[in-house]
C-alpha cells in the first residue's frame, strides 16, 4: 500500500522524564490539538487518555507506555508516553530503542532530578536526539534557567535555549522564539488552543537579543552559511538557523530547550513545531545495524520501503479482546497483514493475522505498515521482547535491548486448588509482557516467587493478577533479591548413565565454568571437536544449564553471569538421549559452580537524600551504619543532597527512620544501580538463614 506521508515526515518520539514532570499532562495536551481528542483528559481527575490502564487512573501514575499517533503540520507523529517511575525503567528502555527522537520533560521548579538523570543516560545508550520541555512555568519557584544550568551541570550535556519565558509562576505569559524573534501570548481561554504572536516586549528586548547571540555563535560549528554570517558580523536566515539547530540536534551536540506550562496550556505548540523542526526522522538515523544470523557478519538495511523488511518487536501485551498484541518498529521494507514474518534468533516462521495501529487502548487495523512505522500485530505466537522480525529470505539480526535484573523478590502462594492453575496462566502472561518480572520456583521450599524492581512493580503485578486472572493469592514480605555468580574458573564431568531394563540413559558432558564481566548475563559455548556430542544433543545441554542457572548452589539464588564452556564429552549410539544430556549438563554445571568460589550478589541502589543543612550529620551517620557510600554532597539554598551507594537490604523501612530523624522534613529517592559481591559476615548470615 502507498504511504500516506514521505519518510521525511515522519517523527517517531517518546516523552519522557521524572516521575510527575508532565509527561501524560504533555501528551494529552498534543493529542489535543492535534485534533486527535476533543477533550483534554486530565490526569488528577484519573481521565487521561494515555493513562487507560486502571492502576493509572486509580494512582493518577503512567505505568505502561502508551502508543498514539497524530498529524502535526504536514508530518505524521507517533508518539509514545513513558513512566516516570523507576520501578517501570524497562518502558522507557524498550521505547527508547526503537524511537527515534525524545521530548525531554522537566519541571521547571525542581529541575534535573535524579531519575531525569536514569533516562538521560538510557537516551546516550541508545543515540536517541531529544529536545527539552522545561515545564510547570506556572508553578512557585520555576525557573527555566535552572533548568538549563542543570542540563550543563548535572547531564554534562550542552544546553541550547530557544526560547525565552515571559514571566514565571503565576505571571508567567508565554515565550519569546528566540529564531524567529517573536513572542507568544496565550491569553488563557480555549483550553490554550490559539494564541497570539506579536513584537518582543520592549523589557525583553535586550535579553532576548543576547540570548540570540549566544543561540547563534553555540549553532555555528554545525552549519558552514552561519558561521560565514557569524565572521562576517550578519544576520543568518530563519532557514539557515533552523538548518543549524538541526544538525546539532541530530548528531547529540546541542540540547534545544524549550518551556511552557502543559497543565495550563501555554507553550505545547512551538515545542511540537520544534519536533518538526529538530527531532529526526526515520532518514536520519544512522542505518539500522545488525547481524546476519547464519553468517554472524555485519549487516545493515537501507530506511526504505523497497528494501528486505526487517523489524523489532519491542513489546508484548495481552489483550482481553483480541489476545497478544506484538508492538514493533519497522525500520526496512513493508508489511501486509496475513503474510509471514521469520524470527532469527527463535528460528521460526509467523503469520501475521492483522495489524493495527493503537491510539492508547484503541485500535484501528490497517492493511499494511511500511519502513518508519510503529504499529502492533496480532497472532504472534513466539515472539518475545527484543525479537527480530525479517524476510526469511534476507535475514538480519538487529540489535535487541539490555534489561536491568530484578532487585526485590516476593513469594506468592495460591488461596485454592483452582487459583493455583490460573496462578501459573497470570504468571506466563505477565512475565512475557515485562522482561523485568520474573518467576521461580526455589526448589527446596518449592515455594512460587516473583522478582521485580520494586515493592511498586511487584504491587500493581499483583492487583493486575486479580484483576485480570482473578487469582486470588497469599504474598509474603518483599525480600532482596540476591544473585549468585562465581569468581573464578573451574571444570567439571559428569557421566549421566542409568539403566532401567529396555532402553537407557546415556548422556557424559564435560564443562568449563567461568566468571564473566557483570551484567553480561550468561553465554554458553560449545568448543566440542570431532563429534564427541552429537549436534543434536547440544541444545539440550544449555536448556539443562538454564534451568539450574534459576537457582544456585549456595543459598538457591539466580545464578548470573557465567560463561560454560562445553569442551568434551561422549554419547552412546542406542541409550543417549535429549533428557539424558539435559541431566548430565545441569548436573555438570552445579559441580563446576561449587568448584568455581561461588558468592553472593547483593542489589546496590543509587539513593539521594534531600534534607535541610541542619540534619546532615545524622543522617549521613545514618547512611554509613547502612553501608552506604557517599558519592557527592551538594548544597543549594540551605537545602543538602546527598548522593550515596546503599545496599537495598539495609533500606527497608528507611522512609520511616528518614522521617524520624529529619523531623519529616528530609525526602529521598532511590534506584537500582548494580549488584555487588555481599561482604563475608552478611553472606553467612543469609547462608544461615537458608540453612
Ligand atoms: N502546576 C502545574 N502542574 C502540572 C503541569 N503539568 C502537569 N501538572 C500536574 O502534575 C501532576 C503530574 O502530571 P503527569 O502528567 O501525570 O506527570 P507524568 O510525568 O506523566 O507522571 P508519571 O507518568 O506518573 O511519571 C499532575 O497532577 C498534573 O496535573 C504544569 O504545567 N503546571
Amino acid at each position: 500500500m502507498a504511504r500516506e506521508y514521505p519518510l521525511n515526515k515522519i517523527r517517531n518520539f517518546g516523552i519522557a522524564a521524572h516521575i510527575d514532570a508532565g509527561k501524560t499532562t504533555t501528551t494529552e495536551r498534543i493529542l489535543y490539538y492535534a485534533g486527535r481528542t476533543h477533550k483534554i483528559g486530565e490526569v488528577h481527575e484519573g481521565a487521561a487518555t494515555m493513562d487507560w490502564m486502571e492502576q493509572e487512573r486509580e494512582r493518577g501514575i503512567t505505568i505502561t507506555s502508551a502508543a498514539t499517533y497524530c498529524k502535526w503540520q504536514d508530518m505524521q507523529f507517533n508518539i509514545i508516553d513513558t513512566p516516570g517511575h523507576v520501578d517501570f525503567t524497562v518502558e522507557v528502555e524498550r521505547s527508547l530503542r526503537v524511537l527515534d527522537g525524545a521530548v525531554v520533560v522537566f519541571d521547571s521548579g525542581n529541575g534535573v532530578e535524579p531519575q531525569s538523570e536514569t533516562v538521560w543516560r538510557q537516551a546516550d545508550k541508545y543515540g536517541v536526539p531529544r529536545i527539552v520541555f522545561s515545564n510547570k512555568m506556572d508553578k512557585i519557584g520555576a525557573d527555566f534557567f535552572m533548568v538549563v544550568n542543570d542540563i550543563r551541570e548535572k547531564l554534562g550535556a550542552i544546553p541550547l535555549p530557544i526560547q525565552i519565558p515571559i514571566g514565571a509562576e503565576s505571571n508567567f505569559q508565554g515565550i519569546i522564539d528566540l529564531v524567529e524573534m517573536k513572542a507568544y501570548i496565550w491569553n488563557g481561554e480555549e483550553l490554550g488552543a490559539s494564541f497570539e504572536i506579536v513584537d518582543v516586549p520592549k523589557d525583553l528586548e535586550e535579553k532576548a537579543h543576547h540570548m540570540r547571540s549566544e543561540m547563534i555563535e553555540l549553532i555555528a560549528d554545525y552549519d558552514d552559511e552561519v558561521m560565514l554570517a557569524f565572521m562576517d558580523g550578519k544576520e543568518p536566515t530563519i532557514t539557515q538557523i533552523k538548518r543549524a539547530i538541526r544538525n546539532a540536534t541530530l548528531k547529540i551536540k546541542l540540547i534545544p530547550c524549550l518551556c511552557g506550562t502543559a497543565f495550563k496550556n501555554k507553550g505545547v505548540q512551538p515545542m511540537l513545531d520544534a519536533v518538526c523542526d529538530y527531532l529526526p526522522s526515520p532518514l536520519d538515523r544512522e542505518a539500522f545495524n545488525g547481524v546476519n544470523p547464519q553468517t554472524g557478519e555485519a549487516a545493515t538495511r537501507p530506511v526504505e520501503d523497497k528494501a528486505p523488511f526487517s523489524a523489532l518487536a519491542f513489546k508484548i501485551q495481552a489483550d482481553p479482546f483480541i489476545g497478544k498484541l506484538t508492538y514493533f518498529r519497522v525500520y526496512s521494507g513493508t508489511l501486509e497483514s496475513g503474510s509471514y514474518v521469520y524470527n532469527p534468533a527463535k528460528n521460526n516462521r509467523e503469520r501475521i493475522s492483522r495489524i493495527v495501529r493503537m491510539h492508547s487502548n484503541n485500535r484501528e487495523e490497517v492493511k499494511s505498515v511500511n519502513a518508519g512505522d510503529i504499529a502492533a500485530a496480532v497472532g504472534l505466537k513466539n515472539t518475545g521482547t527484543g525479537d527480530t522480525l525479517c524476510d526469511e529470505e534476507h535475514p538480519i539480526l538487529l540489535e535487541s535491548m539490555t534489561f536491568p535484573e530484578p532487585v526485590i523478590d516476593v513469594a506468592i502462594e495460591p488461596k485454592s486448588k483452582a487459583d493455583e492453575e490460573k496462578l501459573g496462566v497470570a504468571l506466563s502472561r505477565l512475565a512475557e509482557e515485562d522482561p523485568t518480572f520474573r518467576v521461580r520456583t526455589n526448589e527446596e521450599t518449592n515455594q512460587t516467587i516473583i522478582a521485580g524492581m520494586g515493592e511498586l512493580h511487584l504491587e500493581i503485578l499483583v492487583d493486575r493478577m486479580k484483576r485480570e486472572f482473578n487469582v486470588q493469592a497469599n504474598v509474603g514480605r518483599p525480600q532482596v533479591a540476591y544473585r549468585e555468580t562465581v569468581k573464578k574458573s573451574a571444570e567439571a564431568e559428569t557421566k549421566y548413565i542409568r539403566q532401567t531394563g529396555g532402553r537407557g540413559q546415556y548422556g557424559h558432558v564435560v564443562l568449563t565454568v567461568e566468571p564473566q564481566e557483570p551484567g553480561k548475563g550468561y553465554e554458553f559455548v560449545n568448543k566440542i571437536v570431532g563429534g564427541v556430542i552429537p549436534r543434536e544433543y547440544i541444545p539440550a545441554i544449555d536448556k539443562g544449564i538454564k534451568e539450574a542457572l534459576t537457582s544456585g548452589t549456595l543459598a538457591g539464588y539466580p545464578v548470573v553471569d557465567v560463561k560454560v564452556t562445553i569442551i568434551d564429552g561422549s554419547f552412546h549410539e542406542v541409550d543417549s538421549s535429549e533428557m539424558a544430556f539435559k541431566i548430565a549438563g545441569s548436573m555438570a554445571f552445579k559441580d563446576a559452580c561449587k568448584k568455581a568460589s561461588p558468592v553472593i550478589l547483593e542489589p546496590i541502589m543509587k539513593t539521594e537524600v534531600v534534607v535541610p543543612e541542619e540534619y546532615m550529620g545524622d543522617v549521613i551517620g545514618d547512611l554509613n551504619s547502612r553501608r552506604g557510600k557517599i558519592s557527592s554532597m551538594e548544597s543549594k539554598n540551605k537545602v543538602q543532597h546527598i548522593k550515596a551507594n546503599v545496599p537495598l537490604s539495609e533500606m527497608f523501612g528507611y522512609s520511616t527512620s528518614l522521617r524520624s530523624l529529619t523531623q519529616g522534613r528530609g525526602n529521598y529517592s532511590m534506584e537500582p544501580s548494580h549488584y555487588e559481591e555481599v561482604p563475608k559476615a552478611i553472606a553467612d548470615k543469609i547462608l544461615e538463614k537458608k540453612a
